[in-house]
């Protein structure tokens, strides 16, 4: 029988993916858990008495993160107010199937959940949408309507602060394809553990050092209640050429996730970038005219690409702005003629 490398009492029952260590169970819990906490007290990521928002989609990662958060959360006496924050995006035969784990964590943790749907909010589901612009880049739409509908939902809660499942290998994964991409404004941006501006509510990763494989891990020897299928409409392919790439070199030499971070963050320092500059660690935004949202331009992303949506040209609203705005005019314009022209059959005389 091979003894716990840090007990030294138990048997071993598994390999740490991290570290390569055989350790025994007991020692794994204590292990994971300890590096989450020192995370949260290394970076100062709460104060007493914080109300805190899990954003919870009923997967591995946020599952795991209301577990830890709780177990935290009592045995070191944060002083933290839980809550459980999910967005329905409204994808029939994943997202409702998901809510339903987040609805039973509710129970097993005893923390309040709040749901927020895109219907509600904007009027459109991804079921729709994907209706109307089919399965590539509907992750476009999907990522900048969920990032602003958790802010909305955290001030529906009245939240001091999100905590999402991100984890190592998300970072690792979002550093590579931000420098395959030449992307250095989000490069400098990735690893930051906490991210704050002045207008939304500040969102940190607790999970930020945390292994993929070790989450997956924990919620199988814990038998933690999550839901484990992937997005029916995730087509991701760019970040799964980054995540396959990445699960090759943690094979060969499992610090490559750790090694990739540490250089993400030594980056961070070095670049300067001309948007959005770091003022003691907030960041300085506008907002949107049209909905409030912070906005470094006069519409934020999810308004222009609604706009897209319900003028009927959401592929333009994806990716070049001029373009879109130029077709747009062009719709104004013949509209306006319209109008104007009572000989039009579908014209108004103006009245
Ligand atoms: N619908 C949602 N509602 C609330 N939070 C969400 C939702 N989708 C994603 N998140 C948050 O963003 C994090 C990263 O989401 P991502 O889509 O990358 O899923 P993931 O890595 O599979 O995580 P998980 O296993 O928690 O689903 C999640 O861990 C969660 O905190």
């Amino acid at each position: 029988m091979r003894l716990c490398t840090l007990c030294q009492k138990e048997r071993a029952v598994l390999k740490r993916p991290k570290t390569g260590q055989q350790i025994c169970r007991n020692c794994f819990y204590a292990v994971f858990e300890t590096e989450v906490h020192n995370t949260i007290q290394e970076n100062e990521l709460f104060k007493r008495g914080d109300k805190v928002a899990i954003a919870a989609s009923g997967g591995k990662d946020s599952t795991v993160l209301a577990h830890v958060m709780t177990t935290l959360n009592e045995r070191y006496g944060y002083g933290l107010d839980l809550f459980l924050l999910s967005v329905d995006e409204g994808i029939t035969g994943y997202r409702d199937d998901s809510l339903e784990t987040v609805k039973r964590n509710e129970q097993q943790y005893k923390i309040p959940l709040k749901i927020v749907s895109y219907e509600e909010l904007y009027g459109w589901s991804m079921d729709a949408i994907v209706k109307e612009i089919g399965m590539k880049n509907n992750c476009t739409f999907c990522g900048v309507f969920r990032r602003q509908a958790l802010d909305r939902g955290a001030a529906l809660l009245q939240v001091d602060h999100i905590v999402t499942g991100h984890n190592a290998d998300d970072i690792a994964e979002t550093v590579l394809m931000n420098i395959l991409r030449g992307d250095f404004s989000r490069l400098q941006r990735c690893t930051a553990i906490r991210t704050a501006t002045n207008e939304t509510i500040p969102r940190s990763k607790p999970f930020k050092y945390t292994y993929e494989k070790e989450i997956v891990m924990y919620a199988y020897f814990k038998k933690l209640d999550y839901f484990s299928t992937e997005c029916i409409y995730s087509p991701n392919a760019y970040r799964g050429y980054a995540r396959a790439f990445l699960k090759d070199l943690e094979s060969i030499r499992p610090s490559a996730i750790m090694d990739i971070i540490h250089s993400g963050e030594a980056w961070e320092s070095k670049i300067e970038v001309k948007v959005n500059t770091p003022v003691d660690g907030r960041v300085i935004v506008g907002s949107c005219e049209r909905c409030g949202y912070m906005s470094s331009n006069k519409l934020c992303k999810a308004c222009v690409l609604l706009e897209g949506l319900n003028k009927g040209l959401p592929k333009l609203a994806i990716g070049n702005s001029t373009k879109y705005k130029r077709e747009q005019d062009k719709r104004d314009a013949s509209a306006r003629a319209r109008v104007c022209d009572p000989a039009t059959p579908s014209g108004r005389s103006p009245s």
